[in-house]
């Protein structure tokens, strides 16, 4: 289950990119503590909780049959015949643009609600727009249609397959720069290798990953865009180049603990399994 400091991280991420009313990270995690206790940075988290075992099983099961059949040699003869970096990208993007088209409505729920500020319903407030993850997908679905659940889709599809392909050739270099020729890399090697590909993919990312959440909160308190190039235009404009670069230090701190269990689990499934 996500502890609190990967809930906080996703949420503060997700708030700094969207919303103009913090001047940083400490301020934002001041504010939604006073405004909305510690309850308020597990906000929307429920979905992901669900999600992410469906979303990283479809990325890792593209990406290693993909490169199955680019390769014709499975796990085990990998480290003797290692695919090359051509092949890792091409299998990183595949598995990257398919996980994206799982991940875009549980990515919306997630974002919409993570954006709600008000406080937990109390007696007399007005109850927020979205009273949890279902009844933000009812809403979505009655008020902007079944394609609402796919709001920023195409940004999320934009952020995921170059930065995943680069994931796993960032992953599969550091492995083979400290691992001896056809030997498994150690737990130690694996850990590093996917802190480091999950930070230097998440760095990337972080561009189109802002444009991506303004997309999802458009129409609602966000104005509404005509696509991604017109939303990365007027954002640059209205707020600077800067704008790219929001969430940057949170997303990439908190990618490099998350990457580096989550390859070295992938690498011990591939073993127990093989
Ligand atoms: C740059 N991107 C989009 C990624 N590296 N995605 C895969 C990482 C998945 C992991 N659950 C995480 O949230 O970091």
């Amino acid at each position: 289950m996500p502890s609190l400091p990967t809930c906080s991280a996703l949420l503060i991420q997700v708030r700094l990119q969207t919303q103009t009313a913090y001047r940083g990270i400490v301020d934002c995690v001041v504010k939604t503590y006073r405004h909305e206790s510690l309850l308020g940075f597990f906000k929307g988290m429920s979905f992901p909780i669900v999600s992410i075992a469906v979303v990283n099983s479809v990325l890792f099961g593209v990406y290693s049959n993909t490169l199955l059949a680019l390769t014709a040699t499975s796990h085990q003869e990998r480290r003797a015949q290692p695919p090359s970096y051509t092949q890792v990208f091409i299998a990183g993007c595949t598995g990257g643009f398919l996980q994206a088209c799982c991940l875009a409505p549980f990515d919306l729920v997630k974002v919409r609600l993570q954006n709600q500020t008000e406080p937990r319903a109390q007696l007399g407030s007005p109850p927020p727009r979205y009273r949890g993850p279902v009844h933000c997908v009812a809403s979505i679905f009655r008020e902007e249609g079944p394609r609402g659940l796919f709001r920023g889709a195409w940004a999320l599809m934009l952020r995921d397959t170059p930065t995943l392909g680069l994931y796993f050739v960032t992953y599969e270099w550091l492995c083979r720069q400290s691992t001896p020729d056809g030997q498994n890399p150690s737990s130690a090697t694996v850990l590093v290798a996917g802190g480091f590909a999950g930070t230097t993919s998440w760095m990337t990312a972080t561009p189109l990953d802002v444009i991506k959440s303004r997309m999802q909160m458009a129409g609602l308190k966000q104005r509404e865009y005509r696509g991604v190039l017109d939303c990365m235009v007027s954002s640059a404009r209205q707020e600077g180049l800067g704008v790219f670069f929001r969430g940057l230090t949170i997303n990439s701190a908190r990618a490099f603990p998350v990457n580096a269990v989550t390859f070295l689990s992938y690498e011990y499934l591939l073993h127990s399994w093989a």
